[in-house]
Formats: structure tokens, sequence, C-alpha cells
């Protein structure tokens, strides 16, 4: 399904107008102290940002295995616990998304956990006290994801020093316009926020190099058009997509949307992807569980599988 919206974002497929993309982690449990300027702010954090994981990972020869799940679905304490049971089973960054009222990128599966989310109340402040307490038990980093009008509504720079006091080490906004970036990464930038930016199959190739030249952290590629969701098989033309992204850029790329299970997650890994991100398959397993246990117990051995299949 096609999604044209009036926005120019990255969601315009038709004519992609902006592209964002996703963020990433790391293994090892390091104590550092970074000072961030202008606001001469110390975090300490357990793990090391984005790129720096990818730059291990690259080292290991390994791919990093991204999940994504929507927080508070089925409600906070439950993404906590999921959070810590992606981080054991090998997750080398942690998507977390900000449930919202209109995720126009997201299929249905997504679409129904910020639905059930937002249902319980889930909000912003929630999310961010919640991960300050997880975050330091973790080993891997975590992006957060959320949709431009939240960003918006808090004030871009005070949004910035939240998420980074709650530990958070990268961000994706997918329906930010590219123009806005700038502004966006910026922002980003004072406070240790690694800004990571999407492109598309049908993203024009001087455009896709606007978006890997200002991506922090590294690029994410979408692999089909449409929306989120678990589709049968890979598209084949990602294997040209990221011929041709890395032809542009060094960073690292990774490949989002509709992998579901551990033969795609290989295909991917094999046609040369940095990372692999895995969304809608874990969000069905934790929201539309009987119970969060079983919900929590799904999605280890899911992990497991999907972790088991890469390099
Ligand atoms: O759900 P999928 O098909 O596995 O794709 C990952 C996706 O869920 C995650 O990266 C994501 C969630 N919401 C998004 C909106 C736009 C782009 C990406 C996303």
């Amino acid at each position: 399904m096609d999604l044209a919206l009036k926005s120019s974002c990255f969601l315009q497929l038709k004519k992609p107008e902006a592209g964002f993309e996703a963020c990433f982690s790391s293994k090892r449990a390091i104590i550092s102290v970074k000072r961030y300027t202008p606001m001469a702010a110390i975090r300490t954090t357990q793990t090391v940002g984005l790129a720096e994981t990818f730059t291990r990972l690259k080292k290991e020869g390994k791919v990093a295995f991204i999940p994504y799940i929507t927080a508070g679905d089925p409600d906070l304490s439950t993404t906590a616990e999921a959070l810590k049971v992606l981080d054991s089973c090998g997750s080398d960054i942690i998507e977390l998304g900000v449930p919202y009222s209109d995720p126009l990128a997201d299929g249905p599966v997504i679409q129904a956990a910020s639905t059930r989310s937002l249902a319980k109340g889930t909000n912003l402040n929630a999310i961010l006290s919640m991960l300050k307490e997880v975050v330091p038990q973790l080993s891997c980093p975590i992006a957060l994801f959320t949709y431009y009008n939240l960003i918006l509504k808090r004030g871009t720079e005070k949004f910035m020093a939240t998420i980074r006091d709650s530990g958070i080490h990268g961000l994706v906004v997918p329906d930010v316009p590219l123009e806005e970036t700038e502004t966006l990464r910026t922002e980003a930038k004072k406070y240790g926020i690694e800004l990571v930016l999407l492109t598309t199959p049908t993203t024009p190739t001087n455009r896709m190099k606007a978006i890997v030249d200002a991506a922090e952290g590294f690029v994410y590629l979408v692999s089909s058009v449409g929306v989120t969701g678990a589709r049968a098989s890979v598209s084949g033309n990602v294997q040209s997509l990221l011929q041709e992204i890395k032809e542009a850029t060094t960073k690292p790329v990774a490949v989002g949307f509709g992998i579901s299970k551990p033969e795609h997650v290989k295909q991917v890994a094999g046609w040369g992807a940095d990372g692999v991100i895995v969304g809608s398959a874990m969000v069905k397993l934790l929201g539309e569980a009987k119970s969060p246990q079983e919900g929590l117990k799904e999605l280890e051995d899911f992990t497991r599988s999907l972790k088991a299949a890469l390099p």
C-alpha cells in the first residue's frame, strides 16, 4: 500500500521529500563521562553510541540486530522487562517507539500497539522515567522513535536535553521534512544524540546522498514502499539499493521493513547490510500475547531465533 502524504517527508514514497533513519548500540558496558556544550551537562552512560557500536561490530565481523518495540504495549512495566530481554538476547541497538495517535508510516500491527498504549495513558514523560531506571541495566543503547509533532510540541532543544538525560543515544523521526533535519541535527548534536535518517527505494539518488551525508549513527534503508509490517519476503532490490548507498557513504546502513523471519535476516545480512531491523513481528508477539509473561517468553524465543541467523 503506497502512502501519499501532503507533508514533504520520507513517507511520501511516490515522491520522497525527506528521509529518516534509525540508530544504534554497543555490547560493552563502559562507564564513560561525556561533556556536552553549550550546556556543560554531564551524562554518565554505560553504553557507547550508535556509530561506535557499528564500528565495534564491523571489527568483529558482525551485523547489528536491531529490534523495535512500542513503549507501553501492553504496559510500561512489560516494556521495561522487554528491553532487558532484548538486550540479554544479544540485541545491538533497541528502537523504542513513542506511541502516537497518527502513526502514518506504520502498518496495522504497530498502529494497534500505539492505540493500546495510548489508551493505557502512556506518554513521553512516563517512558523517559522508565528509561532512567532501565537504561543503566542495559548493555546496548536505545534509539527513541517518535513522530515529529511530539518534538515540536515540547520544543526541540528541551526535547533533546530531556531524552539525553534519560540515557537515550539515538533518535529516529520518520516524518520530519528533509529541509528541517538541519535544525534537528544541530540540536541533537548539542546533547550527544545521534539523529538517524531514512532513505527509501524511491528516494532519488541526489536526495539519498543528502540524506546519507546528514545521517548520524547510521543510515536506515527502508526495504520496500508502503508502511511497516511483516512481509512474506524481503524485496530483492535491497541488494542493489545497499550497493548504491555504500558507494555514497562509509556510514553503516541498517535495513528495515518487512523483516520477520530468520531467513530474511540471513538474506539481508548476506546482501551487505550492517544492521537488520525487526519491528512489527516483535510488537505483535508482545501486544497480542495472552499475558505479558507469555509475550516476554515468546519475544525471547523469537529474538534468539533471529539473532542466531546473523553472522
Ligand atoms: O515493522 P517492520 O516492517 O519490521 O519495520 C521496522 C519498523 O517497525 C521500525 O523501524 C519502525 C516503526 N515505526 C516506523 C515508522 C517508519 C519507519 C520505521 C518504523
